[in-house]
């Protein structure tokens, strides 16, 4: 074993990118000609934030934390995990070991943008390297291009161009497993606990890793149907970086141009959040949106949350997000509709939920979705086609087996009337859209 302190490594920081196998950092970490010291951080300015401490987020992390070590273990090496704030931490280590270069992987959100640039600029003032790699996308910021060298607002043709672009280069894994003689040999530290992290233990019952080639050649078929099993789930590995992008975009081509499309969706709007970080930082798209007089009625919200609008499609949505931390893309289309168009509530406070209770929360999809149902985003449907809640079961839940799972008390007296009327909430909605775009 070596001793922490004298022989110079490099250290690799996982964040989004919790495997070892096919990551673009680590790889190149691996190859860097230094010992590499795998590193995760419980980063305290976003833990400290989660006002759950049952979040199975955090507990999702700490199994993957676990697996790496594991692993790491039996080639006689270990990842260090630190509990802080990140500057701190670095701060700290930078002490403790004689660091010769940092990798990682970008993360484009604009917390983690401006916490890079710290730790970019603690490192650099002892002359260490601070080295960030594409790794959670396809293509990342300013790599697909328009004609006019603008970033595309519009997904069909910035999925064209990133399917012209999209070739065996980009899809490579990178093998590291070549290299895994190369991590740091070292006295293996402790982990601290979710306890004195101040979080709880829970269930442990995640997706799957895996997705069936069956489940994805049937995917367009079935994608839209609540009651079936017809999307992969595989939401929170590619949030934290569990499973690799470029082996899913493979299975892809394999399998489903549609569901090759949906990953496309994942790669647009971490290119607009890149882009126009005003979008994750609380601001319309279209600036002009900004001008909708939200009625923000508290009580109308509460009730949303806890799916008690009398709408049945909406309110099975919302006992699947508070039950499970998932619900199905087409349910979030429309309880996000319902939100912002029937009880004209301003989309951050849907984001908001949404952030709290998604397991596969991610900020750029999450933003990109709210803004596209309240018609203020990038690639919005015109803000007149208000989705019909009833009809939209009528459509896509025909049996009602989804409500039925999802709203038991249905067909009781328990249940609800209708909050707002539909025909009404459609005017309603019309009115305050166009008084405040006739503004502009
Ligand atoms: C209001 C709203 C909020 C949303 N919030 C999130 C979010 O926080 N995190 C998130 O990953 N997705 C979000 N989505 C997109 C989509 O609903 C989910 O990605 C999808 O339902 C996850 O289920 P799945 O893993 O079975 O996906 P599949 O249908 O199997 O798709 C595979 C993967 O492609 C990506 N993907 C699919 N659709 C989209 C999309 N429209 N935009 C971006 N990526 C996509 C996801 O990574 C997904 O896991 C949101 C959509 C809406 C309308």
């Amino acid at each position: 074993m070596s001793s922490p302190s004298k022989e110079k490594i490099a250290v690799f920081w996982h964040r989004r990118d919790l495997r070892l196998h096919d990551n673009a950092g680590l790889y190149r970490a691996l190859r860097s000609g230094y010992k590499v010291l795998p590193l995760f951080i419980f980063d305290r300015k976003i833990l400290d934030a989660l006002e759950n401490k049952e979040d199975k987020r955090v507990m999702f992390i700490y199994d993957a934390i676990l697996e790496i070590k594991d692993k790491l273990n039996k080639m006689d090496s270990d990842i260090l995990v630190e509990h802080g704030f990140a500057a701190n931490v670095w701060k700290e280590l930078i002490t403790k070991y004689n660091i010769a270069e940092v990798y990682t992987n970008g993360d484009y959100e604009p917390y983690a943008t401006e916490r890079d640039q710290e730790i970019t600029d603690i490192l650099a003032k002892e002359n260490i390297p601070f080295k960030s790699f594409k790794d959670q996308v396809i293509f990342e910021k300013k790599e697909i291009l328009s004609g006019q060298h603008t970033p595309y607002t519009v997904f069909t043709p910035y999925s064209r161009a990133w399917k012209d672009k999209c070739n065996k280069f980009f899809l490579s894994s990178y093998p590291t497993e070549k290299y895994f003689s190369n991590f740091f040999s070292h006295t293996k530290p402790d982990i601290p606990s979710l306890k004195e992290m101040g979080f709880e233990k829970t269930d442990e019952d995640f997706p799957s890793d895996k997705v069936r080639d069956e489940l994805l050649e049937k995917y367009e078929e079935q994608r839209n149907y609540p009651a079936l099993p017809g999307t992969s789930r595989l939401g929170i590995h590619l949030r934290f970086g569990t499973i690799s992008i470029r082996d899913m975009a493979r299975k892809a081509f394999d399998t489903s141009n549609t569901w090759l499309n949906e990953l496309i969706w994942r790669d647009f709007y971490q290119q607009i959040l890149w882009n126009f970080p005003q979008v994750g930082k609380g601001k319309a798209f279209r600036p002009d949106y900004d001008k909708i007089k939200w009625r923000n009625n508290e009580e109308e919200f509460k009730a949303w949350c806890e799916g008690r609008t009398g709408y049945p499609l909406v309110d099975a949505g919302m006992h699947q997000i508070n039950a499970t931390g998932f619900m199905h893309n087409r349910i979030r289309m429309v309880t996000a509709s319902f939100l912002t168009k029937h009880l004209l509530i301003d989309w951050r406070w849907g984001e908001a939920y949404f952030a709290e209770k998604l397991l596969d929360y991610d900020l750029a999809a999450n933003n990109g979705g709210w803004q596209w149902a309240a018609g203020s985003g990038t690639d919005a449907a015109p803000y007149f086609r208000i989705f019909n809640p009833t009809a939209q079961a009528e459509k896509f839940d025909k049996k009602g087996e989804y409500i039925k799972k999802w709203v038991p008390e249905l067909n009781s007296l328990n249940y609800p009337d209708p909050i707002v009327d539909h025909k009404f909430a459609r005017e309603r909605c019309l009115k305050a859209y166009k008084d405040a775009l006739d503004k502009s």
